[in-house]
């Protein structure tokens, strides 16, 4: 190629100064079509396609072109071995190294026996662009050049791969993100800040997240199943997304869960506020802004929005209530607590409306202390198409904790511990801080003794409740019984009154016959 390419060189100079001359002695239109001609039999004698990528497109915006930092990566696995100046960032927190080849160097790549050549440049532009952000800063290309003759196999398939590949690397390499969303009326119009994030860093995985194993197994399974199916997906006429709820009470694992989910496939974390968002219309935004391979979270569904009875029919208003100016008031004084008409067929449709395929890969995961609050609408399946349980601790679940805490397997009170859990509700998250040595001096089996004391107490407490709760049912039971008896009395007197009334008619009637 390098030998070709200097043949070609010299011949260009030669044609270049020919051309210099001719401008000189002819008028501007004969240069016009004398140039038009000229470029036919270049191409025509020239056996190569050139194709360029430049790093910034020449908008008001100059994003970073999505091809030329796919091209990039892509070179930068192919081209490490081969091109000898090589340039280096670092990603990650400065734990990971990525080449990428320097400015005009060239490598070459193979696809399907075809040879492919690939110079990197930079250029400075000669005139600056119309409200660019980026002004006069000089801007990089890649050039691809291969046989005229492989012109079709590059553009629709070598090109795809390249782009293809480019993406999955990112996808390993990146530093996976946590998301949440601005307030609504913090939004520029300008800038992109819907969400705001930070480096998604959260140790919790699949081993130390603690439940029944057979339980676990099956969601391990449905997730990777999931990140397998997108050629399913398409074949079925779904978009490729999954709902997942997560319910159970406080400290159960649910947050953990969703963290250990997206360790697992590598996703993103969108946690979304609904508080913060202004209506129906600023939530399709923020779906919109979204990106593949994430998760949607909405923690406490129950608690975000009065989700419960917006479905419901509202009641028909009467013009007097409508134009009563004291309930006009209440209303908006609720509004304005309320901060936010997101309404329940809004969110439906950010669930599984026609914008919510807009993204693919993703899943959407809420989670609640209180299912049974929920609309059947919400999480109905198709929406949420999973529902898992996350309960109190079992003895599997303690296992698990052992293990991650205290790095024991077995030993002589995990029997009792075992027996004890069967008899008292209490949560991972308790059992967890019980089980964590306090200090050094704290080994496991003062640890598993404390969880035992713990135990017992709150047993004790249990028991203890039960008891106040039966004395405060008798009492209420007691009360409505008084009642009941008073209401009966109230309404024997009536009856009594009433038929004495009517006797007293018919003595009267009779003394009068
Ligand atoms: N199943 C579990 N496996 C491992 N650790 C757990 C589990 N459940 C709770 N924990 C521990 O307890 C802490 C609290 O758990 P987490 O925040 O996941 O609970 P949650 O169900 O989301 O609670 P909430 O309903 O209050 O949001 C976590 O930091 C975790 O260490
Ligand atoms: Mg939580």
């Amino acid at each position: 190629m390098i030998g070709d390419m200097t043949q070609l060189g010299s011949l260009m100079a030669v044609v270049m100064f020919i051309w210099a001359i001719f401008r000189q002695l002819f008028p501007d239109e004969f240069q016009r079509d004398a140039r038009k001609y000229a470029n036919k039999v270049v191409s025509y004698i020239y056996p190569y396609v050139e194709i360029t990528f430049h790093e910034y497109q020449v908008d008001i915006w100059s994003e970073r072109s999505k091809a030329f930092a796919s091209i990039e990566r892509y070179l930068a696995t192919h081209s490490s071995n081969k091109a000898t100046r090589l340039k280096a960032n670092v990603v990650k927190d400065c734990e990971t190294v990525v080449l990428s080849m320097d400015e005009h160097e060239e490598v070459t790549d193979e696809f399907n026996g075809i040879k492919i050549w690939w110079t990197s440049s930079k250029k400075i532009p000669q005139q600056r662009a119309l409200f660019s952000y980026r002004g006069d800063e000089e801007t990089r290309y890649y050039k691809l050049t291969c046989r005229r003759k492989h012109r079709d196999i590059i553009t629709n398939v070598y090109l795809k791969h390249v782009l293809d590949e480019g993406k999955a690397i990112a996808v390993k390499t990146r530093q996976r993100k946590l998301y949440t969303n601005n307030k609504s009326e913090n939004w520029s119009s300008f800038r992109k800040n819907t969400w705001s994030h930070i480096v998604f860093e959260h140790p919790s995985t699949f081993d130390t997240i603690a439940m029944d194993p057979k339980k676990k197994k099956e969601i391990l399974n449905d997730l990777m199943t999931f990140s397998k199916s997108k050629d399913y997906y398409k074949k079925v006429g779904k978009s490729w997304k999954r709902g997942y709820l997560l319910h159970g009470p406080p400290g159960t694992g649910k947050s953990s869960m969703i963290a250990a989910m997206a360790n697992f496939l590598e996703y993103d974390i969108y946690d979304l506020e609904l508080t913060s968002v202004k209506d129906n219309t600023d939530l399709r935004k923020l779906l919109i802004e979204t990106s593949s391979k994430s998760i949607i979270v909405i923690e406490d569904i129950d608690c975000s929005l009065d989700l419960t009875g917006q479905r419901k029919e509202k009641k028909e208003e009467s013009k007097e209530d409508k134009d009563d100016p004291v309930k006009k008031k209440v209303e908006e004084e609720e509004g304005k607590k309320k901060g936010s008409e997101v309404t329940l067929s809004g969110l439906l449709n950010f669930i599984d409306g026609l914008w919510s395929a807009c993204g693919s890969e993703r899943l959407i995961v809420f989670t609640t202390n209180y299912v049974e609050k929920l609309d059947p609408a919400l999480i109905r399946r198709g929406r949420m198409d999973k529902h898992i349980e996350m309960s109190y601790c079992c003895y599997e679940t303690f296992k698990v904790l052992a293990m991650n805490y205290l790095d024991v397997e077995s030993h002589e009170l995990f029997e009792s511990i075992g027996r004890m859990l069967g008899e008292t509700k209490m949560t991972p998250a308790d059992v967890a801080e019980n089980l964590m040595p306090k200090s050094d001096e704290e080994n496991a089996e003062i640890c598993l003794k404390n969880l035992i004391k713990a135990l017992e107490e709150a047993k004790e407490e249990a028991r203890l409740k039960a008891i106040e709760d039966a004395r405060i049912k008798a009492e209420e039971e007691e009360v409505s019984k008084k009642k009941e008896e008073v209401k009966n009395d109230e309404k024997k007197q009536e009856i009594d009154e009433k038929l004495a009334n009517e006797q007293g008619n018919d003595a009267k009637e009779n003394g009068v016959n």
